[in-house]
């Protein structure tokens, strides 16, 4: 991954960096729209980063993160001798004829926070538009909806498709699928496509998953055949977890509960009563950033045997975290007017007044 600030670079023990080149390191790194977490402040990771926390609705343990040290940890420093790409390089899979703010919120969000190159790999009647946001945005007119593709067509388009974006898919430290993909049938929104077709990220260690109420009542109905539990939250999502085998779930809400399937770690911070669309996707292009700057800090700083300290929830813990502050502030500002556009405007002020840039 090019997410590691140069002084780390020479930390770097030999076999981080064989596996950090490895195509099958970047390969797996993916985020799913959907993810949550464990907890630890980064590389000193221990237990009294987690202060256990009284959840009604919870009957095992959940911790609610110390997250500002998680993000004061894993913020790699701004170093005058790094070249394009080393913050991170995202791409973001979304965005369709309907859908076109989701892929933008996301993909602007990664570079508000930090990345240096932040992809956009979309349908060709959402390129103009997501373009049209911003000129920051590399956009990627490749996806089709089934209105543009006859049945006949459809094997030799998926192909030609997939051609194009394998291309690509190996130079990204991470890869946020489903913002704005929509449910047409050609296309299909990452979550409703992960949660009907499970072992897509089964056993995937660095796949993270963002449900929202509705999609983890999905997930839930699907992989464990029940109903979600309140009275029993943090043991359903830690089986939840195991089920699919070892991703990382965030469950957002009024805390966005995080869980590897060995720990549920939560982060409650007030943000906004706001409930504007796109704050999700604003989490999603967070969490690719930290994600990938964690999994760099983790790989550059040698860890005691006895701590496993797991990136893709430390990545979760951090992008909820700026996502709370940054709608806070923007309610200060806005009010009732506040929507997802006047919450990105804060994100760099909740970065910088947590982790200022010159320290
Ligand atoms: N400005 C934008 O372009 C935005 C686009 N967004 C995109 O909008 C799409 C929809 O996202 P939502 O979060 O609204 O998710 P859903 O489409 O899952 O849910 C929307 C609502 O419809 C209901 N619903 C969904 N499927 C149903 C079904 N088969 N039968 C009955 N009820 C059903 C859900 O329960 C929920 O109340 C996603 O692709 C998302 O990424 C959002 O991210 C918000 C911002
Ligand atoms: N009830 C709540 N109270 C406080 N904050 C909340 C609440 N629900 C959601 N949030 C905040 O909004 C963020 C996004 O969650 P939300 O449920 O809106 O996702 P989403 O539906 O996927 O969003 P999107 O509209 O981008 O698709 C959460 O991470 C959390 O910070
Ligand atoms: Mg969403």
């Amino acid at each position: 991954m090019g997410a590691c600030p140069h002084a780390w670079q020479h930390q770097l023990q030999h076999r981080g960096r064989m596996w950090a080149a490895s195509p099958a390191f970047r390969r797996q790194l993916f985020l799913l729209r959907s993810l949550a977490p464990t907890c630890a402040d980064g590389g000193r990771a221990s237990s009294s980063s987690l202060r256990p926390h009284a959840m009604s609705a919870a009957a095992g343990p959940v911790y609610e993160a110390d997250a500002e040290a998680v993000v004061r940890r894993i913020t790699p420093p701004l170093d005058r001798a790094r070249h394009k790409g080393q913050a991170g390089k995202i791409a973001i899979i979304g965005g369709c004829r309907e859908y076109t703010g989701a892929p933008y919120f996301a993909a602007i969000s990664a570079l508000k926070v930090g990345a240096d190159l932040s992809h956009v790999f979309c349908t060709k009647d959402a390129a103009t538009v997501i373009k049209s946001y911003s000129p920051e945005l590399i956009v990627h007119p490749i996806l089709e909806e089934s209105y543009s593709v006859r049945d006949d067509e459809r094997e030799s388009v998926s192909s030609s498709i997939l051609t194009e974006v394998i291309k690509w898919v190996e130079r990204f430290d991470c890869i946020v699928v489903g913002p704005g993909l929509g449910r047409d049938s050609f296309l299909m929104d990452g979550l409703f496509l992960i949660t009907n077709n499970i072992g897509l990220v089964e056993d995937n260690s660095l796949a993270i998953l963002t449900p929202n109420v509705y999609e983890y009542k999905r997930l839930v109905q699907k992989i464990l055949n029940c109903e979600v539990n309140e009275e029993n939250a943090s043991e359903q999502l830690t089986a939840l977890c195991q089920k699919i085998g070892g991703v990382t779930i965030m469950k957002k809400g009024k805390a966005d509960v995080i869980s590897d399937g060995k720990k549920v770690t939560q982060v409650s911070t007030f943000g906004s009563p706001r409930r504007c669309g796109g704050q999700g996707d604003i989490l999603s292009g967070s969490v690719a950033v930290f994600s990938s700057w964690a999994r760099h800090f983790l790989l550059s700083n040698e860890q005691p045997k006895e701590t496993s300290v797991n990136p893709m929830v430390l990545g979760c813990i951090a992008g909820s975290l700026l996502l709370r502050k940054a709608a806070a502030l923007a309610f200060e500002k806005n009010k009732r007017s506040t929507v997802t556009t006047d919450i990105i405007e804060f994100l760099g002020q909740s970065l910088e007044d947590i982790c200022p840039a010159g320290r």
